[in-house]
């Protein structure tokens, strides 16, 4: 629930204030004087808006502001007067606050400023990030990361930002290792230069060479012309090597070569090319596994992972899945021209009580689907189809069904279209292979998943479901005795 600090030196006020803020759904804290206010603010950094007195004894508001600009204190602040004094609201506005009003306040105008303060509040921390994200400027605090897990991954990042060694970021698929890649450039002495990215599973292996290290004109057909690569595009800055794991052996020894000489060899060059270039590498595979079994160079996973920073899943730090909710709320609804103002307390839940195994990057697709889906001010768990189905598995595959009008005319079950919001969620592919320790999982895990996906998908319809899974009726039943789900799936479904 959404704290909202209210600072007002009259007891009755302040209740009265506190009471309308309750009865919207926020969890009110209260000061009364400018002091306590800012002690409270300074130990909790994820309250969403403050309504302000502006006449106290002690510290009055205008005090409070100039405090909180000091000391970097962002909450966004709605100004509350007793009297329409302009010259006092002009420079609280000033001073930045984003609503005031003149007491006594209906209920209706007090949530209406709280909400638009969080939305605003919301928007403004996007733009930042992305400033920051395109200036090479991100840090720590542009990130979302308030969850106890977090705090010893942002320590590491400060340290190694001070140092020019190298980092090996670990972790699953979608927990922000770009991110943290990018805070240690932007907290650096690298700062504002170039932050350069590689995906090395992405680029086809005869490719790979030319695209890190560059090419000459005529190295290969159609080399029409010198094309820099990626480390004298990061030069004097930042190179992310993302899933270095993948990169194939024999780029793997040239890229030691680079990180041992400081020195590039572009394909068909007669000479070798000098490069001022950070490397911050990142994996979601075990990279020491990899290294024993010979598929990753020994030699270069030591040189790579001198610093190893290991970022958690998400369902490790769900304490921060309301403020990323927001975050992507404000982003997509933005970008949509939604009018979205937050998400319903049940779909919250849903969302922190789920394990995201495709991590940040599944709740921002789903929060994005969401906004799509959405017809309300508000986003419901109907708008979360597929979290809700991998939930509640077949009681909510059910009653989707149940809850869908029926068809005028009759129509065999089978040929009914699968429900639009049952597509699968549009997560990277790769993460429906994985098991949790990031591994790839056991073959019969996976047709497991893929039995469960697809019974969910058509609604226990598994006539359909051996149809689209090309397998025959028997085969299915068969498959889901040995899988354990017949009694949960098969009994009423069918
Ligand atoms: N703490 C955060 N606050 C806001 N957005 C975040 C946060 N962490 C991750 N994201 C967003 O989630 C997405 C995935 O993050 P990122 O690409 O850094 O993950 P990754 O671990 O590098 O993923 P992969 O392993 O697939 O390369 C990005 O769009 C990123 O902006």
């Amino acid at each position: 629930m959404t704290r909202v600090l209210i600072v007002d030196d009259d007891p009755v006020q302040l209740r009265l204030t506190a009471e309308i803020a309750n009865r919207a759904g926020f969890k009110p804290l209260t000061a009364t004087g400018g002091e306590q206010a800012l002690t409270i603010l300074r130990d909790d950094r994820n309250i969403g808006a403050m309504i302000l007195d502006l006449v106290m004894p002690d510290l009055d508001g205008m005090g409070v502001m100039e405090v909180m600009a000091r000391e970097g204190l962002t909450t966004p602040v709605i100004i509350q007067t007793a009297t329409a004094s302009l010259e006092t609201v002009v420079s609280a506005m000033r001073q930045g606050a984003a609503d005031y009003f003149v007491k006594p306040v209906s209920p209706e105008r007090l949530v209406i400023s709280l909400r638009n303060a969080m939305k605003l509040d919301a928007l403004e921390a996007v733009v930042r990030a992305e400033r920051a994200r395109r200036t090479g400027t991100f840090t720590a605090a542009d990130m979302i990361a308030k969850a106890p897990a977090m705090a010893r991954v942002i320590t590491l990042c400060a340290k190694a930002a001070k140092s020019p060694i190298p980092v090996l970021v670990e972790g699953e698929t979608g927990v922000g290792k770009e991110l943290i890649a990018r805070i240690i450039q932007g907290t650096g002495d690298r700062a504002g230069k170039p932050f350069i990215t590689v995906n090395c599973g992405a680029i086809p292996p005869n490719l790979v060479e030319s695209v890190l290290f560059g090419h000459k004109k005529g190295a290969f057909t159609g080399a029409i012309a010198d094309q820099a690569g990626k480390f004298a595009e990061a030069h004097n800055g930042t190179l992310f090597l993302d899933e270095v794991g993948e990169l194939p052996l024999e780029t793997q020894v040239k890229l030691l070569r680079a990180l041992q000489e400081g020195e590039i060899e572009p394909v068909g060059a007669s000479r070798p090319e000098r490069v001022n270039v950070r490397v911050i590498s990142a994996t979601n595979r075990r990279l020491l596994n990899l290294a024993k079994s010979g598929e990753f160079r020994e030699d270069l996973y030591y040189r790579l992972n001198v610093f190893p920073i290991y970022v958690p899943p998400l369902r490790e730090r769900a304490e921060d899945i309301p403020a990323l909710v927001n975050h992507f709320i404000a982003r997509f609804a933005a970008e949509a021209r939604k009018r979205i103002l937050g998400i319903a307390p049940p779909a919250l839940d849903l969302l922190v009580d789920y394990a995201w195994p495709g991590n940040i990057r599944q709740l921002e697709n789903a929060v994005y689907r969401a906004i799509v889906l959405c017809d309300g001010a508000y986003l419901e768990p109907v708008d979360f189809p597929q979290i809700v189905a991998q939930t509640n598995g077949r009681d909510s595959a059910v009653s989707a069904i149940a809850a869908s009008p029926a068809p005028k005319v009759p129509v065999h079950i089978d040929d009914v279209p699968a429900r639009e919001r049952m597509l699968p969620d549009p997560m990277p592919r790769s993460d429906r292979f994985l098991d949790a320790s990031g591994e790839i999982a056991a073959l019969a895990e996976i047709e497991r998943a893929a039995i469960v996906f697809a019974i969910a998908h058509y609604g226990g319809r598994m006539s359909r479901v051996a149809r689209a899974l090309k397998i025959g009726r028997s085969t299915l039943y068969r498959k889901l005795h040995e899988y354990g789900l017949a009694e949960d799936l098969i009994s009423d479904a069918a």
